[in-house]
C-alpha cells in the first residue's frame, strides 16, 4: 500500500479543476448501453493493471490518483503490460486508448461509462469515494470495485444508486490474468450483463459469485494457504523460498490448469472423487493445518519473512520480477491455448474476438480494389528476432499467414462460413527473403490475387517496410477450398467466387510479378565443381 495517499475525496476536492465534463450528469451512457470510455479511481498496483488492460483494449481512460508519482507508477506498469501483450498475442489489438491524469474524481468520472475503483482496502475511504463518483457520474455509469474482501452490501451503504455498483475483483497482474470475481450485490440484471460483456470484451472471464461473503471465493482460499505459510515460517519449518518451491515445482503447476477439485478427482484413481474423499477426508480432522489460528505478526516474524524474501528475490527489482512473472504467465497461457484449456481457452476466445473486430466494417481499413489490397500491417516484435538480429524465418510465414487470413475475411470467409464446415487451406507456399528485416521495423503487406477457380485461390503477398519502405519479402500461396468434415476439396460458395471475381476484375490489370510461379532456383552442380 502506498502510505502517502490515503487521501479522502474532500482533500482531493481542493485540487479539483472546474468545467471538466463535456457530458451533463444526466447524460445516458449511450444508445446501446455499451461501455465506450473508462475511469480509474486509484492507480496503484491494481488500478495500474486495470488502466493498462483498458488502454490496450482501445478504451480511453481518465485516472484520478493523488499520489505525487502516480504518472510514473502507472507508466511503468503500462510499459510492462505492453511488453507482455506483444508476447501474449499476435491478434490485431485495437489502437491504444488515450490516457489522461486528472485532478479530481469529478473530472475522471463525468464522461465515463465504466468506473473502476481501486483505492486502498478501507471501507470508509471506499464509501467516500463512491459518494463522490455518484455525485458526478452519468446516471447509468457502471461502477466496479476492486475490493479484495468487502461485500457489496457493505460498500453501498449510503449510496443512492446501488443498482450500478458491483464488486469486480481482479487478480494481479490485472492485464494478464483473466478471471474477475463479480459480486452483484443489488446490481440489476441489466447492469450485471453490461458489466459482464464489457469485462469479456477486454479479455477477462467474469465469474459471478452467487452469494456475497467476506473475501469472495478466491481470497478465502488464498488466505487459508497464506496463513499456513506464515505458520510454517513462524514455527521454523520452512523458509519463504521453500514454501514457494513446493508450490511452483509441485501443486502450483497443477492449479494453473485444473484447479483443486479436478486435480483431486484424478488423485482418487479410477474410483475418482469418491475414493479421494474416503481416503483423505479423515485427514481433515487430523492436525494437518492450523485452521483459523493466525500467528501474531510480531516485528520478529515480519523481519524473518522480509529477510527471507530479500534472500530469495532481492536480486531483482519489483519491475524485473513483474517481467519474469509476466513472461512465465504468457508462456503458460500460450501452452494452455494450444490445448484449448482453462486460461488458454479464454485467450483463444479473446483472440478470435479481436480478429472478428479487426475484420468488421468498423475497423476494416479502406481498401482500394484497383490496387494490391493493403489488409495487414504490423511491426517486428522483440521476440521475432533471431541470433542474427533479423526477423526469424517462421515469423515471415506468420505475417503472410495473417495477411492470408485478412484476405479470406475480405472475400467473405467469416466465422459463420467456417462454422458451416467449409474453409480454405494453404497447400503450397513460396517465400523469398529479399532484405534484412530488423527489430521494431514497421511492416506493411500488399496482397494481390493471381487467379482462382471454383476450388483454388492463388495469391501473392509483398512485404514492405524499413527506412525506405522497400520490398523486403514476398510470399506466394495456393489455397484449396475444402469441405472440412470430409477433408476433401469442394467448390466454394458462390458468394466467395463473386467477391473474388470483383477483386480479379481489377487485379488482372496489375503488372504480373516476374517472380510469381517460379520455383526455388537450381544450383548447377557441374559448374560449381569445375
Ligand atoms: N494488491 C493486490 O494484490 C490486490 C489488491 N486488490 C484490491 O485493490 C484495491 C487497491 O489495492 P492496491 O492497488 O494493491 O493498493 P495500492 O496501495 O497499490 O494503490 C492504491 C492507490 O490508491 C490511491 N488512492 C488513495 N486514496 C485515493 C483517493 N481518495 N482517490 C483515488 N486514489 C486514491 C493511492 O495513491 C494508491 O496509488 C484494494 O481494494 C485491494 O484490496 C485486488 C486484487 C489484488
Ligand atoms: C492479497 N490480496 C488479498 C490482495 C490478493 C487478492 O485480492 C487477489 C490476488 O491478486 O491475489
Amino acid at each position: 500500500m502506498v502510505e502517502c495517499c490515503l487521501s479522502t475525496p474532500s482533500i482531493v476536492g481542493a485540487v479539483r479543476s472546474a468545467g471538466a465534463c463535456s457530458t451533463p450528469k444526466s447524460g445516458k451512457v449511450n444508445m446501446t448501453g455499451t461501455v465506450k470510455s473508462a475511469a480509474a479511481i486509484g492507480g496503484g498496483v491494481i488500478g495500474g493493471g486495470w488502466i493498462a488492460r483498458f488502454l490496450l483494449n482501445g478504451y480511453d481512460v481518465k485516472v484520478f490518483d493523488p499520489h505525487p508519482q502516480a504518472k510514473r507508477l502507472v507508466g511503468e506498469v503500462l510499459a510492462n503490460a505492453e511488453r507482455a501483450y506483444r508476447k501474449l498475442t499476435l491478434a490485431p489489438m485495437p489502437p491504444k486508448g488515450n490516457l489522461s491524469f486528472v485532478s479530481s474524481i469529478e473530472e475522471a468520472v463525468c464522461d465515463a461509462d465504466y468506473v473502476q475503483e481501486s483505492v486502498p482496502e478501507r471501507l470508509d475511504l471506499k464509501r467516500s469515494v463512491y459518494a463522490e463518483i455518484e455525485r458526478h457520474a452519468k446516471e447509468n455509469t457502471l461502477i466496479g470495485s476492486s475490493t479484495s474482501g468487502f461485500k457489496p452490501t457493505e460498500l453501498i451503504e449510503g449510496f443512492a444508486t446501488p443498482e450500478r455498483l458491483l464488486v469486480a475483483h481482479p487478480f494481479n497482474p490485472v492485464y494478464l490474468l483473466p478471471v474477475v470475481e463479480v459480486v452483484p450485490g443489488r446490481t440489476t440484471a441489466d447492469n450485471l450483463d453490461r458489466a459482464k460483456s464489457f469485462l469479456t470484451a477486454i479479455g477477462m472471464k467474469p465469474l459471478v459469485v452467487r452469494k456475497e461473503i467476506d473475501a469472495h471465493i478466491a481470497d478465502r482460499l488464498l488466505e487459508a494457504v497464506w496463513r499456513e505459510g506464515l505458520w510454517l515460517i513462524h514455527d521454523g519449518i520452512a523458509t519463504t523460498e521453500e514454501i514457494d518451491d513446493v508450490i511452483r515445482f509441485g501443486f502450483g503447476l497443477r492449479w494453473a490448469q485444473m484447479g483443486l477439485f479436478e486435480t483431486y478427482r484424478i488423485a482418487g484413481g479410477e474410483a475418482g472423487m469418491r475414493h479421494f474423499m474416503s481416503q483423505f477426508g479423515p485427514a481433515l480432522k487430523w492436525p494437518w493445518t492450523k485452521l483459523m489460528d493466525v500467528p501474531d505478526l510480531t516485528e520478529e516474524l515480519i523481519d524473518t519473512i522480509a529477510a527471507q524474501s530479500d534472500a530469495q528475490s532481492g536480486k531483482h527489482s519489483i519491475r524485473e520480477l513483474e517481467r519474469i512473472r509476466d513472461d512465465n504467465l504468457v508462456a503458460i497461457m500460450q501452452a494452455l491455448k494450444g490445448n484449448d484449456w482453462g486460461a488458454g481457452a479464454v485467450l483463444k476466445e479473446y483472440e478470435s474476438s479481436l480478429y472478428a473486430k479487426a475484420h468488421s466494417h468498423e475497423r476494416r481499413p479502406t481498401v482500394d480494389p484497383q490496387k494490391p489490397l493493403a489488409l495487414r500491417a504490423d511491426r517486428v516484435r522483440e521476440d521475432w528476432v533471431d541470433y542474427n538480429g533479423h526477423m526469424t524465418e517462421s515469423r515471415y510465414l506468420q505475417v503472410f499467414g495473417d495477411a492470408t487470413d485478412a484476405f479470406l475475411h475480405f472475400i467473405g470467409m467469416d466465422k459463420d462460413y467456417l462454422a458451416s464446415g467449409r474453409s480454405l487451406y494453404t497447400v503450397e507456399t513460396h517465400i523469398r527473403h529479399l532484405r534484412e528485416v530488423k527489430m521494431g521495423a514497421p511492416l506493411r503487406v500488399e496482397t494481390r490475387l493471381l487467379g482462382f477457380d471454383l476450388k483454388r485461390v492463388r495469391i501473392v503477398h509483398e512485404l514492405y517496410g524499413g527506412p525506405e519502405n522497400e520490398l523486403l519479402a514476398t510470399g506466394e500461396h495456393m489455397l484449396l477450398h475444402v469441405d472440412t468434415a470430409k477433408s476433401a476439396a469442394a467448390p466454394m460458395d458462390p458468394a466467395l467466387t463473386i467477391k473474388l471475381g470483383e477483386v480479379w476484375k481489377h487485379h488482372r490489370h496489375l503488372e504480373s510479378p516476374d517472380y510469381a510461379g517460379k520455383p526455388v532456383r537450381e544450383i548447377m552442380m557441374e559448374s560449381a565443381a569445375s
